[in-house]
């Protein structure tokens, strides 16, 4: 075909070329949102937005940079998913707690079958809070205190284990130290199993929960369906992407399935942990997963009526796994590095466990009094944060304090952007636990510091952490010192994906005390 006296272009190419255009002005359409609604933020690339910086700098970096230049209020694209990153406080709240209705969802960008809705970070609205409802309880005052005695058996195996380590002055890689307590604390605390993970690091419960949870989004399949959103349902039919990494999936069903099947024959209901819920909980008769009903009240007695489906309790109990292993043994790892290049803070805590408690392990309640620790760990989240990001998608178009925010939004907040404004956390790179002292902690706005997130999806397993970490620390410091060494990386580099993970592990030289 001869255009405009051009040269002959066949009529394949002819299309391809026109379909070209037509995506560039669609996108280009998209990516002109902020700057109609006179939102600042940095210029989006053609198609990728601006995944591109994303990318080559990492999540947080990305994030850490866009904050300081553009302010409270950042406008960029996701592809040409609209993103509004929020450190404002007072925006914060109006959206994470007051408009939660609007801002109930997490945005999810890939196509989500529906097994994989069942999992209360992908749930969404009656649906969510019904799982919610049964998953909230798993970590009250009295079910921690219940569980302490198994965390401090968990307590002295990593002593035991460290020791073994330490004879002859060892530098020790800290993941499989670490990553073997989380692992045995969740599998005993949530599942009354017994991992053994301290002693086999390599074991399968660790190796398959390395695979739950995502981090990396810069991958080919995400970017498409973050370009062309439209295409997403598509591609979920055309790919048959594994929710999770190989074999994943199948190794928890089986779990998962002999723990019920075990308790339900001792039918033992002495049990108060994660798995016992879900048994109570559990839909035993089915009637179908689907639930459609018009009125909220009436959708969730639905979901209460027909309980909790096999699906629902296996990707939930994943959840259980990944977090309990992976994002909290990064937080111990962090800690223990902090210490390291930290010799005076940790004296300092030594001092205060050695007053307060002696050589003897915690009571729940002596854990409380050990304030400096307190510190010590909330410093950690603050510099460390398990999570660069969390988000909510706005259902429908919405002005909060007077800014309009269109119907599908992801509004997010970098959180690891928040954990270093200068105004808040002066010197903000720098680690110092004197920042959470009460009067520290009074001069800064409410909602500067989010390390588990706010509002009704704020971390389900918050509690279980904060105690397990200090209890963690408390027996590492009674034992050993922690110094860096040739092999310590500082500053550390991270992995560039959404979760704050060391990329070439933490080494540090351990004695004992
Ligand atoms: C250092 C460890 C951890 C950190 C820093 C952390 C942080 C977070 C954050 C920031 C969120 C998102 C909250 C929001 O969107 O507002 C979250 C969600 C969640 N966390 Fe954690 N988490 C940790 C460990 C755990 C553990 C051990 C468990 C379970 C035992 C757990 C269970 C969950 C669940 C179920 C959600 C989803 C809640 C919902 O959507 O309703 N987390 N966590």
């Amino acid at each position: 075909m001869e255009i405009f006296g051009l040269p002959d272009i066949p009529v394949p190419m002819l299309i391809l070329i026109l379909l070209f255009f037509s995506l560039y002005i669609f996108t280009a359409w998209k990516h002109s949102l902020w700057r109609r609604l006179g939102y600042p933020g940095p210029i989006p690339f053609p198609f990728l937005g601006n995944l591109k910086d994303m990318a080559l700098k990492g999540v947080n970096k990305n994030d850490q940079d866009l904050v300081p230049k553009y302010g409270g209020v950042v406008g960029i694209f996701n592809g040409t998913i609209p993103v509004l990153l929020v450190t404002d406080p007072d925006l914060i709240k109006e959206i994470f707690i007051r408009e939660s209705e609007t801002f109930t969802n997490r945005v999810v960008i890939f196509p989500a079958d529906e097994v994989l809705h069942g999992q209360i970070s992908v749930s969404e609205d009656e649906h969510w809070k019904f799982i919610r409802s049964i998953m909230q309880p798993t970590y009250t005052s009295g079910n921690l205190k219940h569980i302490l005695p198994t965390v401090q058996k968990s307590c002295d195996d990593l002593v035991n284990v460290i020791a073994q380590r330490v004879a002859g002055g060892a530098v020790i890689e800290m993941k499989k130290i670490c990553g073997g307590y989380t692992m045995d604390v969740i599998c005993s605390t949530a599942f009354g199993l017994n991992s053994n993970s301290l002693k086999e690091p390599d074991n399968d419960f660790v190796a398959y929960s390395t695979g739950i949870l995502t981090s990396n989004l810069v991958r080919p399949y995400f970017i498409i369906c973050m370009v062309f959103p439209f295409l997403k349902n598509v591609m979920g039919s055309l790919f048959k992407v594994p929710k999770f990494g190989r074999g994943v999936e199948q190794f928890f069903r089986n779990v998962v399935s002999q723990i019920m099947a075990e308790r339900k024959i001792n039918n033992n209901n002495n049990f108060r942990d994660f798995i016992q819920s879900m048994i109570t909980a559990e839909n035993v008769k089915p009637k179908g997963s689907t639930i459609q009903k018009d009125n909220k009240e009436e959708i969730i007695s639905a979901y209460q009526n027909r309980g909790m489906t096999e699906d629902e309790i296996v990707m939930n109990a994943m959840i259980f796994f990944g977090a309990g292993y992976d994002l909290t043994s990064n937080t111990l790892m962090f800690a223990v590095y902090e210490l390291a290049l930290h010799p005076e803070i940790q004296e300092k805590l030594f001092e205060e466990i050695n007053n307060e408690i002696g050589k003897d392990a915690p009571t729940y309640e002596s854990i409380s009094s050990l304030q400096y620790l307190d510190m010590f760990l909330s410093e950690v989240l603050r510099l460390h944060a398990a999570f660069h990001r969390i988000n909510r998608h706005t259902k429908n178009d919405i002005t909060v304090n007077g800014m309009f925010i269109p119907k599908g939004t992801d509004v997010t907040i970098p959180i690891s952007a928040l954990h270093r404004i200068s105004q808040n956390w002066p010197d903000p790179d720098k680690f110092d636990p004197q920042r959470f002292t009460q009067e520290n902690k009074a001069k800064r706005p409410m909602y500067s510091y989010l390390p588990f997130g706010l509002g009704p999806r704020v971390c389900v397993g918050m509690r279980l952490v904060v105690m397990e970490t200090k209890m963690a620390l408390i027996a590492m410091i009674q034992h050993f010192k922690y110094c860096s060494c040739s092999k310590t990386e500082i500053p550390i580099p991270l992995e560039k994906g959404l979760l704050a993970r060391p990329l070439n592990g933490v080494y540090i030289r351990v004695e004992k005390r």
